[in-house]
């Protein structure tokens, strides 16, 4: 089974609302076709209302770097799925390792995000991966099931096909140290098989798995020949427009 390749960049606490309509401006119109692949840019909130206007129309999609679980109330300085979906916003990042190390993300409240993402048609990305102690201590298998599992808890197999799974082992986010190729198809092609434990293996042939951490244009060809690595998940190497493109540019070959 073919499945469309997602390559996302991940903005993180980067850009006024100006520089991102900017860059979104630069690129719109020379993403490849929706056909091919999927182009996402996940931006800061304040930025959404404004790049969802901006591309409009055109083959690039927009997502939340996080989202809450609650539809309302009193959640000071959270955002729900209502509002995202109000917006018209794609996607969702959830669970990102920054979330879970500085903002006390936890399996539980991913799994919550997963499903109320789901209630508000928002496409959950979600991001799994382990330490560098983790993985010198031979745990990444158990570590990476674990997450996976809890994020899946309860996500019917219709739904289940749609959810994007971003694999970003920690060691790699923004060191210039990426996992080898081999290394990160052999990781996503675990979570492959953990999805088909808990599903079947046709949902688990449908979910596309990224691998993020330090992938720059001059990489990312190599990552996406891996029988199990769909996309990616793109920090420093989205922010410019000619780098994003050039990204893109590698699902074309
Ligand atoms: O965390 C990441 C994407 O979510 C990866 O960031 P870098 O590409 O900057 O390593």
């Amino acid at each position: 089974m073919s499945r469309k390749p997602i390559i996302a960049g991940n903005w993180k606490m980067n850009k006024t609302v100006k520089e991102a309509h900017e860059f979104v401006e630069a690129v719109k119109d020379k993403v490849p076709s929706a056909d091919l692949v999927d182009s996402v840019v996940a931006a800061p909130f304040l930025a959404l209302d404004r790049l969802v206007a901006d591309a409009k129309g055109s083959d690039l999609k927009i997502s939340a770097e996080n989202v809450h679980f609650e539809n309302s109330g009193a959640f000071t300085g959270e955002v729900s799925p209502v509002m995202l979906e109000d917006l018209g916003v794609q996607y969702a990042i959830i669970g990102h390792s920054e979330r879970r190390a500085m903002f006390a993300e936890t399996d539980e409240t991913v799994n919550k995000k997963v499903l109320a993402s789901f209630a508000h048609h928002l496409i959950p990305i979600v991001c799994v991966g382990e330490t560098l102690d983790e993985r010198e201590g031979g745990k990444w298998q158990s570590v990476v099931k674990n997450q996976v599992t809890k994020a899946f808890a309860g996500v019917p197999s219709d739904q289940a096909a749609d959810v994007v799974v971003a694999y970003e082992p920690i060691w790699a986010i923004g060191t210039g140290k990426s996992a080898s190729s081999d290394d990160a198809n052999e990781v996503c092609a675990y979570i492959r098989k953990t999805v088909a434990d808990l599903y079947d293996e046709t949902v688990a042939a449908k979910v596309r798995i990224q691998y993020g951490g330090s992938v720059k244009p001059a990489t990312i060809g190599d990552l996406l020949a891996q029988s199990d690595i769909d996309g990616a998940l793109v920090g420093g190497a989205s922010l410019q427009p000619e780098s994003f493109l050039a990204l893109l540019d590698a699902v074309k070959g």
